[in-house]
């Protein structure tokens, strides 16, 4: 069977992927029809026509804006027009004022009768970036107080201790551990006892909300929170507002509902990190919130090094 040209451009434009070819200096030569209709429906006309368009001024521009997905897309570019590369490919977000997008897009050189082409593709991955996304979140969370787990606050305390160590900021570390929980459960029922640890957490989260912060659910009644850029003073009184917050847990609504007041024994640690390891700061941190329960609980222990 001849392959004509017709026939070949027929199974190009069955392909889902956004298709264009360009000329070794970026200047597209070629679209297939899924280029066309995304974009008409990101507003081009329908007339327009991408011939000779080059596809790299828009990369360059972005790149100039800032954006960190246009620069590697250009440093890749780059690769390829020199030789240094022969494929090239990148996922990058691509938001639409409707819906998060994202894409990955392929470049692959080719040479025909001595000049060069590259073949550029763009799939859509919305889909699969999403169910990665949920994933994570899901991985990292706690599934009842829905703060983050111990595994959210094992890998933000990599990071964040790395780089409170390299810059001599201060980072403060809290224990918190509700007094006499298992009495809850018992008083009032498991449900109340969930009821108050999501109080628990939900002051927590109110207040960590930068994100050089975080509070996680370590497990069972205890919950730990980070800090950075705080000195000793300010997150001593962070902590104590939230002690008095704690305290007001299970104290309002219908009666039945009530199973409060709740009390906790808090450790909290503040110093500039000389290393990474920040897991003696954490064991710090236990051992100041133990001190609290031995002095009596409701308490806050705190120490600035
Ligand atoms: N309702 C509820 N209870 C939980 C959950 N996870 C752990 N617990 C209970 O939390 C209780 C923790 O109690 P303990 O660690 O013995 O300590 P405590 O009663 O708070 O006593 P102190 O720490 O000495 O003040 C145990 O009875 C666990 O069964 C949970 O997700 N929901």
């Amino acid at each position: 069977m001849d392959i004509s040209i017709g026939f070949l451009k027929q199974i190009i434009d069955t392909v889902n992927n956004n298709i264009a070819v360009t000329d070794r200096l970026f200047n597209i030569v070629f679209v297939n029809q899924a280029w066309v209709k995304f974009g008409v429906e990101n507003g081009v006309s329908p007339q327009f026509s991408w011939i000779g368009e080059s596809y790299f001024s828009p990369c360059l521009a972005s790149t100039r804006e800032g954006d960190e997905y246009g620069s590697l897309a250009v440093a890749g570019f780059r690769q390829l027009q020199c030789g240094e590369l022969d494929h090239f490919q990148l996922e990058y977000p691509c938001h639409s004022p409707a819906e998060d997008r994202w894409f990955l897009v392929e470049v692959t050189r080719f040479v025909l009768s001595g000049e060069t082409f590259f073949v550029i593709s763009h799939m859509n991955i919305t889909q699969r970036v999403k169910l990665e996304q949920d994933a994570f979140a899901q991985a990292n969370k706690d599934g009842l107080t829905e703060i983050g787990n111990r595994k959210a606050f094992n890998d933000f305390m990599n990071a964040e201790v790395r780089r409170c160590h390299r810059y001599c900021t201060p980072m403060s570390v809290m224990i918190l551990d509700v007094d006499n929980f298992k009495a809850i459960n018992d008083s009032f029922g498991h449900q109340a006892g969930d009821d108050c640890l999501k109080g628990v957490a939900r002051i927590l989260s109110e207040y960590t909300e930068r994100a050089s912060d975080i509070c996680a659910r370590y497990g069972g009644d205890e919950f730990v929170v980070a800090w950075s850029y705080v000195c000793h003073d300010q997150a001593e009184e962070l902590a104590n507002k939230i002690l008095q917050q704690v305290n007001q847990l299970g104290t309002q609504g219908k009666a039945d509902k009530r199973y409060g007041p709740v009390s906790a024994s808090i450790g909290m640690i503040t110093t500039v990190p000389d290393c990474d390891n920040w897991q003696r700061l954490l064991s710090k941190a236990d051992s100041l919130m133990y001190q609290a329960k031995h002095r009596g609980k409701n308490r806050v222990m705190a120490m600035g090094l």
